[in-house]
């Protein structure tokens, strides 16, 4: 999906002043933000966000930047990719950032289903063999303890915002009125509603095959927080919560994260 070829061109790549970056790793909760951004530039602009091209800036042919010089702005670009490796051009052009994180455990069980689920990508003999890897960092787009490493550098820089996947479901309505705000855009609190309501795993996953496809009841599987209970060896928890103590403890986005109560409680 990640060829050298498209890597090689993705550096020549020109971000707009007005394009929107969704960075997070995999099974984060991308389509989900992906779905509340272009539901907020529906609702200022009336252009409806149709999903042209794949939507993670990386994956696909090295001529996809060209086409997408013709995109009307504000473009959405999905990205699995750590700051250090996305274009200059999005910071040169001050183009806004966010980034979208989950606890570490209900991530792996979501990427560990993802793969075993799906029949076209490759599967993991079991649970703990998928978590050995997982924790090596040896899975597609790398370690979520070094993207978080990098990521975590930029939590206070201009342009940039975080948002935890626990917190959205939390309070949606008040998540979708954030990011409408640090994207500069005005809303009534009856559109926030109706975004929100729209934006509900129910209402996506009800929706999924309409607008994903085959894959979509594989990619809105659960959407759940605490899912990682069902599938953790005690030994796994610990292993991953020495990890993080290890990785992020005492750093912003280990605070960001809440991982007391949505990994150890
Ligand atoms: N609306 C809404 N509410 C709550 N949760 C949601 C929503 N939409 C997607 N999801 C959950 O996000 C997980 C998929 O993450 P990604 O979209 O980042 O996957 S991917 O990396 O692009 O393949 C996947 O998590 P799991 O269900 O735990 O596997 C999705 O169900």
């Amino acid at each position: 999906m990640c060829t050298s070829e498209t890597f090689q061109a993705l550096d020549t790549f020109e971000a707009r002043s007005d394009d929107i970056v969704l960075a997070s790793y995999p099974k984060c909760g991308s389509n989900w933000l992906l779905h509340i951004v272009s539901e907020l530039i529906f609702a200022v602009s009336k252009i409806k966000y149709n999903y042209p091209e794949f939507p993670v800036l990386e994956c696909g042919d090295p001529e996809k930047y060209q086409r997408m010089k013709q995109f009307s702005s504000p473009r959405i670009l999905a990205t699995h990719l750590h700051y250090d490796k996305l274009p200059g051009s999005i910071f040169e052009n001050n183009a806004k950032i966010l980034v979208l994180f989950r606890n570490p455990k209900d991530t792996a069980v979501s990427f560990f289903h993802f793969h075993n689920d799906v029949p076209d990508i490759p599967s993991y003999g079991s649970w703990d063999e998928f978590f050995r890897q997982f924790m090596k960092g040896q899975v597609s787009w790398g370690s979520y303890f070094d993207f978080a490493i990098n990521w975590n550098k930029h939590i206070d820089d201009a342009n940039v915002k975080f948002i935890l996947y626990e917190d959205l479901k939390e309070n949606l309505t008040s998540g979708v009125k954030q990011i409408a705000e640090f994207l500069g855009f005005s809303l009534t609190e009856e559109q926030i509603e109706t975004i929100s309501t729209r934006s509900t795993f129910q209402a996506m996953r009800a929706k999924s095959q309409e607008t994903h496809g085959a894959v979509g009841r594989f990619l809105f599987r659960k959407g759940e927080v605490g899912d990682w209970k069902n599938l953790f060896r005690e030994t796994q928890s610990q292993a991953m919560d020495e990890k993080f103590q290890e990785c992020l403890a005492g750093t912003s986005l280990g605070a960001k994260l809440k991982y007391v109560s949505y990994c150890q409680a």
